[in-house]
Order: C-alpha cells, then structure tokens, then sequence
C-alpha cells in the first residue's frame, strides 16, 4: 500500500470507532480481516496512524476546528508527526485510494493554526469532564503531565531473575537494540519507532526460554517497591494475568509463597503457562470456585497482601489512548468503589506486623490518595509508610545495579527525586519517570 493508501485506511478506521464505539483493537482486527491483500508493514503503520490520532484527538480537532476522522488524521500528521503543509498535501493527493485533496480553508489551518490558547484539556488531549480531577492531581503541569501520557510508549521487558541476568539478556536482545530500562534493575527497553512494527518478542528465544517477561518498569518497580522478600508469605489479591505475581515470585527467588487470587478466573488463565515457562516454583494459583473461600486459611497469615486494584487505567494512555476517550465519570465511581471494598477485604489475610501495598495504574486522586486515606481513617492500627522511603528503597537498588545509567527522563538523579511523594503514596507518571502513570501506597499494621 502507499502511505497515501494507509492514511485513508486510517481514516475509515477511525470513521468505524466514531460509529460503533469500539475498542480500536477490535477495529484493527476486522480492518486486516477485510483487507487480506495488507501486509505485516501495512498493517502496523496503519495501527500507528490511528493510535496517534486517538492519542491527539482534541488538539487535532482544535487544530483543524473539526471533528470528523479526516480532520482528526490531518492534525495528528501536524501535530504527532511534525509534517508541514505541503508535506500532508502530497500525501491528500486525491490519486486511488489516497484521500481527497485538502480544502482550502484544511491548508490554511495546517499552514497557520496553533494551540494558543487551547484549553487545557485540549492542549492535553483528555476529555474535558477529567479536567478537574487532573488539576487537583498535577495543578498546572497537568498540559505537560497529560502530553507525556499522550505520547507513545516504548517496550519494556522484565528480566527474569530464576533465569538469567539482565546483562545476558541484554545480549539476547542485541538486535532489538534493547538499552537498560533507567530505575528497575531488572528492565530493558526497546524503543518502537512511530512506522515500524513493534518487534515479535514473544518469538525471541530469550522469551521462550523464560527468561524474559513483557512488562512496564513501572509495573516492574510497583512490585519491587512491596518490599517482598525470600521466604515470605505473600497473597497477590488481584493477580489478573500474572504480571506481579511472576515479578514477586522472582524477587523472592523461588523461596516462600505467592498465592496468586482472581475474582475473574477467566484473567487468570494466561498465568499457567507464564508460570511454566518462568521456572517459578513458589507460586499457588487459587482460583475461584463459585461460592467457597478458597483463601480462607490465609486469614492472618499473610507477611504482605499486594492489592494491584481493578481502575480506570488512566494511567496506561500510552498504551490504550482509545480508553481516555471511552471512560465516563460511572466507571470512576465504581472502580473507586471496588477499591475500597478490596482493601477492607485485604485486612483479613495480614499477620500481625504485616503489610499491605496498594497500587494502581491510575493517576486519580479518589483511586489513588483518597482511597488510602479513607482506609486509613476506617481501619484502627494501620498507617502509611512514607512514601519517601519507600522510593528510597529503590534508589539504592537501582544505583547499585544500573550505576550512572539511573537517570531519568526528566533528569533527577534518583528515583525519589523523580517519583512524586504525597503523605500516602507515590506516583509515577510518563513525565516524572518515563514509566507508565502508577500508584503504590505500603501500609503497616501496628499491632
Ligand atoms: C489491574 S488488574 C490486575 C493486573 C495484574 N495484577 C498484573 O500485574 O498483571 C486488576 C484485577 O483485579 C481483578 N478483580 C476485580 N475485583 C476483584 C475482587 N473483588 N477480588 C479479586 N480480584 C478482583 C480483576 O479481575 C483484574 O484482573
């Protein structure tokens, strides 16, 4: 296909999510379904076109002063792919199945439009309704903070300790030109390009043999920072498909006991085979079984009950720039409520001295500080460990094993300085750590 040709894919594409509001997977999925004759490199560069174009839907639309799929595409090939003018206009040729030739009045707002002006939402590219729960999480870097969780993400890989060393799979992964991920000892990162097709990890041998995970190293650093250790009892109340669950298993090196628990065993079916494949050996996986407790006789027993809570995911727009645009304020309020009811719930499995750490890959204050300091006042005995030492935590480990490669995106020189601390919990954000947006509040219990 020309690139001509891919833009109008693109286009049809978004015209499909508008109409039927979709996930944009599952546009994707049927486009390449109807249209056998696009290849791998078709089918990818067009995924990357309508990725960006939801990543800037607002700007673009602004940019353009219209809505429709068209516009949205000429403003993110402005925007997300600095293309001038006269550059888009080859490309809207009107030959075969390119796009019809730029209007007017379309070449006038390429050539002299720009976001002054804009408000912030659109400057940010999020739904207008988030704009005030954004302010009271970031304030005014809430433009910078959502720009960074608008671009796009890279891939980070976590290297399985039970395995192998990073340095070795650093080696295995030469030819990805995968670089040490900059705070988590055990990340690499490749970088994908807004053309190329992200690489086929999952057929790499390193993966195969177990000794590499797909993981964000903000994931990878949420488990780190649980503090868990060998020979533990931990429960992982929310283990979904796996990913912290394999991260414990590994920091605890085999030794101890993960149990890993799912309200939805359906999320929980990927984990066999991850578990297999990573020589895990520490971990039980106690699936639902209708009525019965099947985590009954962990009551009290638990060092540390990890609860990676169901949210909204604001975190994760790099990745999943279609769900911004798809949340509405009732799944925020009933995301917040499953929150509480699992941290109450969590209370139930920890041991005298023990520990809960909640995460979640949200950047909202009423999932995230809000959350923990309702639990807090409700729950006798429990208070937050400060979130600066927690991170502190990190720094050293990161520093010991990384060396000078501990530098952030954003220049600090240490996880805590990167990281933003509150009374409760931190947070990790694009911005602040080049991670994906995570939160993670450590709680003791006194008693
Ligand atoms: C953020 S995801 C977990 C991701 C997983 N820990 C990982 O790292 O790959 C949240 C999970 O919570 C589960 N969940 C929701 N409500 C729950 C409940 N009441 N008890 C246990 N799990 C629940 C969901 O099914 C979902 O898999």
């Amino acid at each position: 296909m020309t690139p001509s040709a891919r833009l109008q894919a693109a286009i049809d594409i978004l015209a499909d999510l508008d109409a039927r509001r979709r996930p944009a997977a599952e546009a994707l999925k049927d486009w390449g379904a109807h249209h056998r004759f696009a290849g791998s490199g078709d089918r990818a560069a067009i995924a990357g076109l309508v990725y960006d174009a939801l990543r800037r839907q607002a700007s673009a639309t602004w940019l353009l002063d219209a809505a429709t799929p068209r516009a949205v595409m000429l403003g993110t090939l402005r925007l997300a792919r600095g293309l001038d003018a006269e550059a888009i206009a080859r490309l809207f040729d009107g030959s075969a199945h390119a796009p019809a030739p730029l209007t007017e009045s379309e070449r006038e707002r390429l050539a002299t439009a720009s976001l002054e002006g804009a408000p912030a939402w659109v400057a940010g590219d999020y739904p207008e309704w988030l704009d005030g729960r954004l302010a009271a999480a970031f304030g005014d870097a809430r433009i910078e903070e959502a720009r960074a969780l608008a671009a796009r993400a890279p891939l980070d890989l976590r290297v399985n300790r039970l395995r192998t060393g990073r340095a070795a799979a650093r080696a295995a992964l030469a030819h990805l030109h995968a670089a040490d991920t900059p705070w988590s000892p055990d990340g690499l990162r490749i970088l994908v390009p807004a053309e190329g097709k992200s690489p086929a990890v999952q057929a790499e041998p390193a993966f195969l043999k177990g000794q590499i995970e797909i993981q964000d190293e903000g994931s990878q650093l949420a488990a780190l920072l649980t503090g868990a250790k060998a020979g533990e009892q931990v429960l992982d109340l929310c283990a979904g498909g796996g990913g912290k669950t394999l991260a414990l298993a590994a920091l605890m090196a085999n030794r101890g006991q993960v149990f890993a628990f799912d309200a939805d065993s359906r999320r929980l079916a990927p984990i066999f085979a991850r578990l297999e494949r990573a020589s895990t050996r520490n971990v039980q996986v106690r699936a639902p079984r209708g009525k019965q407790d099947v985590l009954a006789e962990l009551a009290g027993h638990m060092d540390l009950v990890v609860v990676d809570a169901p949210c909204t995911g604001t975190g994760t727009w790099r990745r999943n720039p279609d769900a911004k645009w798809r949340l509405r304020p009732g799944a925020v309020e009933q995301r917040v409520k499953e929150q509480a009811e699992l941290l109450d719930q969590a209370v139930r499995y920890v041991k005298p001295g023990g520990r809960i750490a909640y995460v979640t890959c949200s950047v909202l204050p009423e999932e995230n500080e809000g959350q923990i300091r309702r639990f807090i006042a409700a729950t006798p005995g429990w208070r937050a460990v400060a979130p600066e030492s927690v991170a502190a935590t990190l720094a050293k480990s990161a520093a010991a094993t990384a060396g000078d490669d501990a530098a952030s995106a954003n220049g600090a020189a240490t996880f805590a300085e990167a990281v933003r601390c509150s009374d409760v919990g931190l947070t990790m954000t694009p911005l602040r750590t080049g991670t994906d947006g995570f939160f993670l509040s450590l709680m003791t219990r006194k008693d």
